[in-house]
């Protein structure tokens, strides 16, 4: 088993029945989901909310009984990937571009498990170029405020396109390097017109686990 199936498959061990449930996004939360498929096939009874459209085909294929957004008043446990998790599960999201749906899920979340494998734990948040959401129609205007931050956002491409989120926006990737003070970051971008969301989540994740090349899985709560 990889370290990614390692984390993701404990972390399913905390779902219960009855449970509205979270689907993160990307190759980690995809084991997870294959999970709760398996956990559902062999009669658990849960419904799940999922953070990209992608999540949701899979969640559709495999059977997992899925609700919208705005059919529930919140969510029991979320489990989701991150691109870094520092020593006070303050992450990194947004690799795959699902960010905005991800911190909505998160923010209305009881409880949100962070699945990732040892290379995703870090010392200070900073080295993953930091994805920001910004809406297509102001984009060289809201690049400009980014850069007065101190980074040349890159605007991500996929496969020679501008890459579009679920929601038709576009991703600006920032190199900040090292994050001294990620909620003030967090809080400055959000405050740039034309930002809809950036993938620092700071004091969202309750527990953080993570699965290891030697076979060890840890699961460290934070709240
Ligand atoms: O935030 C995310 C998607 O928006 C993912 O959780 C993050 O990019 C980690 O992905 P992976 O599990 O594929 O390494």
């Amino acid at each position: 088993m990889n370290t990614k199936q390692l984390a993701a498959e404990k972390a399913v061990e905390s779902i219960e029945e009855g449970m509205i449930v979270g689907l993160g996004t990307g190759s980690t939360a995809y084991f997870a989901i294959r999970r709760i498929a398996e956990r559902v096939k062999e009669g658990l009874s849960i419904r799940a909310v999922a953070s990209s459209q992608h999540s949701e085909d899979l969640a559709r294929e495999w059977g997992i009984p899925l609700v919208a957004f705005d059919e529930i008043e919140a969510i029991d446990v979320t489990i989701d990937g991150a691109d870094e998790a520092d020593g006070e599960a303050n992450l990194i999201k947004g690799g795959g571009g699902a960010l905005l749906r991800e911190k909505i899920l998160a923010h209305h979340s009881r409880r949100m498990i962070v699945i990732v494998d040892e290379s995703k734990r870090v010392e200070r948040l900073g080295a993953f170029p930091l994805p920001v959401e910004i809406v297509p129609f102001a984009e060289n205007l809201t690049l400009r405020s980014l850069k007065e931050l101190g980074v040349e956002p890159q605007l991500r491409m996929k496969e020679g396109v501008l890459f579009r989120t679920d929601n038709g926006n576009l991703i600006a990737d920032c190199r900040f390097g090292s994050i001294d003070d990620a909620a003030q970051l967090e809080r400055r971008l959000n405050l740039i017109p034309g930002v809809v969301e950036n993938g620092l989540f700071v004091r969202m994740a309750h527990t953080v686990v993570t699965g290891y090349g030697d076979g060890r899985v840890t699961m460290q709560d934070y709240m």
